[in-house]
């Protein structure tokens, strides 16, 4: 496989700090991160995912993997969805929780959407890498250094993603789950040369 390295656009250190964790030493790629301000479009989340990728790489011209993060809650028909970044900018976590006041129903899903492209500007072909983490959401506990965890307390632990250990929420989490698949996909296509 001629290609050596992968090029991660994100402008989150946290998620890059995640997938550099979660993917070790045993991945056959070295990813090498680019902070590039992409603009984010409507939809559903398939559908921002492989916008937002063919949008890097067109501007960088070479292949790309891009992350999408969305929180659904379902008492809400799955909004805030791809929209949270804003929703958790605009209401802090605290907000987040007090959505669902008067809904009985707390449960939520955190879905991570990987997006690869080649960049291949004749062929800007996406494929997508997704994990979905089950869970409630409950008034903020734990630290507050990343987004959203503090108010994400995932099915089967009685603790939030920001109280839990991190490399317990990254052996559970809604990245890690997305990342075993792209993982797969990767050392696949690294084991065919
Ligand atoms: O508590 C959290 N635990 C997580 O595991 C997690 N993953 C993402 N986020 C937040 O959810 C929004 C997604 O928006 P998002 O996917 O567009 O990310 P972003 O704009 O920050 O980065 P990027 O688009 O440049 O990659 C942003 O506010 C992120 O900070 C998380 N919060
Ligand atoms: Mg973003």
């Amino acid at each position: 496989m001629a290609q050596r390295t992968l090029t991660f656009v994100t402008g989150n250190v946290k998620k890059l700090e995640e997938v550099r964790a979660i993917l070790g030493n045993n991945f056959p790629l070295e990813i090498i991160s680019h902070n590039l301000d992409l603009p984010e479009l409507q939809g559903e989340i398939n559908e921002v995912s492989i916008k937002k990728c063919q949008e890097a790489a067109r501007k960088l011209k070479t292949p790309v993997l891009v992350e999408d993060t969305s929180l659904c809650f379902k008492a809400l028909n799955g909004l805030p969805g791809p929209y949270i970044k804003w929703f958790l900018e605009k209401i802090q976590p605290e907000g987040l929780s007090k959505l669902l006041t008067g809904w009985e129903d707390k449960s939520a899903e955190a879905i991570c959407t990987f997006a690869y492209c080649t960049g291949n500007c004749e062929d800007l072909d996406v494929i997508l890498f997704q994990g979905i983490t089950k869970g409630k959401i409950v008034p903020p506990r734990g630290t507050r250094d990343f987004g959203w965890d503090c108010v994400f307390q995932p099915d089967g632990h009685d603790k939030t993603y920001a109280e839990l250990p991190k490399e317990t929420k990254n052996t559970i989490s809604h990245r890690y789950k997305a990342l075993e698949q792209l993982k797969k996909f990767f050392i696949e296509k690294a084991n065919e040369i």
